[in-house]
């Protein structure tokens, strides 16, 4: 027999005051929207009053099946409920539940809102009744109620027992300033499960010791049976807890999995790398390589000891299997590679070669070499599936190089306004043809690129939809004399994405030699065959 978990998302609410955050209308209907259609019981879309685009988020309901629910604070104490215009706006959005934040620890309260420990009290209690009223399902945020229970826990009980009493569905135990430890949390928890009970009660952790996520499981294993908190673990300071960490710990680790479920099914939970990358996306951040069960990192192995065993039986090296999180599995090729990894590698390629095969030495050692110039492969799959079939000769000689030159100018034009300006050349040898192209560009890359790829003759059609979409610049050792490494990621018309590396000791060589291997990886992958 399980129980039900019930998630409470507040990334639009208090992932709304994360610094760097600012969340337009149209990014909370389409958060809103991507939170119900995933599972999640209780969406907190702001604070209606509190700002314009909150206001206008809360003028409709946006949700369909997850509850939409409006945050505000308890009833000002000395003032009416009627009387109070911020619960007014909160009462009359177009919500199933009203999440009002009430203060738990009696120094907030004499110190915060200057009153009485009971009028705080009332103030909890007219609130709930007043939503209640309104038809409204009510939560009741006890904020700092960890500290609070530690210096008066009579007064942090009131809180809970009061809004209960009052018809509260859900009172949630808040962790504000984040310093709870697990063990503390638990403890806790089980003594006010000991007043209201568990499955009235939620835990809201944030993340300044780096165990939110701890927090709210150890709530859990100690009776809550709510959880709040965020998408990618946004939040004020250090964040909240990270619901996609918590969505896949409940639905994966057996001690949870076996006595609780939540409303995001295994179907659903195979989305969840999709939903925690599309969140950054409209936050237009980069996603966390590192972070659990969904960053490109969590399943990948780039030692060639974990490897080996890795292909043998993936549990060797993975607690949980990356597809039931919609994640895959990674295996690098580096310097901390052995022949695993590379044949590992070389099947995603396609490209299949005996273990015993001496050209997989050659290719190891070939590519332990150039890492220790300054090369990275794991970041360049194209330029290592390039290097591999050279090295097994299944490379075209589409073309040569001879030689380029660029120039870059920078002067003060007539009027007297300063202007740079790059030109490129570049010779290249089709079968026994010999072609020059010269073009212009903003930078010297941009003038090479243009110039390699303004006539490859035979070729062009197939590099015609290639758009160089990031470029990448590393210094591996300091001075003007040191090596660069570049990056550079490319696109085509079939939206295929690739990334290529060079490295030299002049910057426009490094990019010259990822440019190359991105336009001869193209022309691989299109099929093309070499003119004679
Ligand atoms: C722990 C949390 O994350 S709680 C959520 C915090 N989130 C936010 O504050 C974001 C949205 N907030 C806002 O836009 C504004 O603060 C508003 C619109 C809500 C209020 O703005 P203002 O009226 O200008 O008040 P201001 O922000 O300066 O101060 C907050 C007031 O609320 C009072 N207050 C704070 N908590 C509570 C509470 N639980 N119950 C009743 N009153 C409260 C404070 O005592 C203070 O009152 P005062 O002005 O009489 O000193
Ligand atoms: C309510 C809330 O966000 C907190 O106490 O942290």
């Amino acid at each position: 027999m399980t129980e039900r978990i019930h998630l409470f998302d507040t990334t639009l609410r208090d992932g709304a005051q994360t610094s760097g955050v600012d969340f337009t209308l149209d990014d909370k209907i389409r958060i809103a929207r991507m939170l119900d259609d995933f599972g999640i019981d209780y969406v907190e879309g702001g604070y209606p009053g509190a700002n314009p685009t909150d206001t206008a988020f809360f003028e409709e309901k946006r949700t369909r099946r997850a509850r939409f629910t409006a945050f505000g604070m308890t009833k000002r104490a000395g003032v009416s409920v009627s009387n109070d215009p911020g619960l007014a706006a909160v009462l009359d959005a177009a919500v199933d539940a009203c999440c009002f934040v009430a203060k738990a620890w009696d120094y907030h309260v004499h110190v915060a809102l200057g009153c009485t420990l009971e009028e705080n009290l009332e103030s909890v209690r007219l609130t709930v009744e007043a939503a209640r009223a309104r038809g409204h399902e009510v939560l009741i945020d006890c904020e700092h109620f960890f500290d609070g229970f530690k210096g008066n826990p009579e007064h942090a009980l009131a809180v809970a027992r009061t809004a209960h009493a009052a018809g509260a569905r859900w009172i949630v135990l808040c962790d504000t300033n984040g310093g709870t430890l697990p063990h503390e949390i638990e403890a806790i928890v089980a003594a006010v499960a000991r007043d209201v009970p568990g499955d009235r009660l939620g835990i809201h952790a944030h993340d300044d010791t780096g165990q939110a996520v701890a927090n709210s499981l150890a709530a859990v294993r100690a009776g809550v049976r709510q959880i709040q908190g965020t998408l990618n673990g946004i939040g004020e300071r250090c964040g909240n807890a990270n619901l996609v960490t918590i969505i896949a710990t409940l639905a994966l680790k057996p001690e949870f999995s076996d006595r609780f479920v939540t409303g995001v099914t295994p179907e659903k939970l195979g989305e969840l790398t999709h939903v925690s990358r599309a969140f950054d996306d409209i936050l237009n951040r980069s996603p966390n390589r590192h972070a659990p069960y969904v960053g490109a990192n969590a399943f990948a192995t780039k030692a060639g000891i974990h490897a080996s065993a890795l292909v043998k039986d993936p549990r060797t090296y993975e607690h949980v299997p990356p597809e039931t999180v919609g994640n895959r599995r990674r295996v690098l090729v580096s310097d901390q590679a052995g022949k695993s990894n590379l044949l590992s590698e070389l099947a995603r390629f396609g490209i299949t070669v005996d273990r015993a095969d001496p050209r997989l030495d050659r290719l190891l050692g070939e590519v332990k070499d150039r890492e220790a110039r300054g090369f990275s492969y794991e970041a360049a799959d194209a330029s290592l599936e390039l290097l591999a079939r050279r090295t097994l000769g299944t490379v075209p000689r589409y073309f040569e190089v001879q030689s380029f030159r660029v120039m870059v100018e920078r002067r003060f034009n007539e009027l007297g306004e300063l202007v740079t300006q790059s030109e490129a050349t570049v010779k290249v040898k089709i079968g026994d043809q010999l072609m020059l192209s010269a073009a212009e560009g903003n930078g010297p890359v941009n003038a090479l690129d243009a110039a390699l790829r303004k006539d490859l003759g035979p070729y062009q059609s197939a590099i015609d939809d290639l758009v160089l979409v990031d470029f990448k610049v590393r210094i591996l050792n300091g001075g003007t004399g040191a090596t660069t490494r570049v990056l550079i990621e490319s696109r085509d018309g079939a939206k295929n994405h690739w990334t290529t590396i060079g490295v030299s000791e002049n910057i426009i060589d490094a990019s010259f030699q990822a440019l190359m291997d991105a336009v001869v990886y193209k022309l691989v992958k299109s099929g093309v065959t070499a003119v004679a």
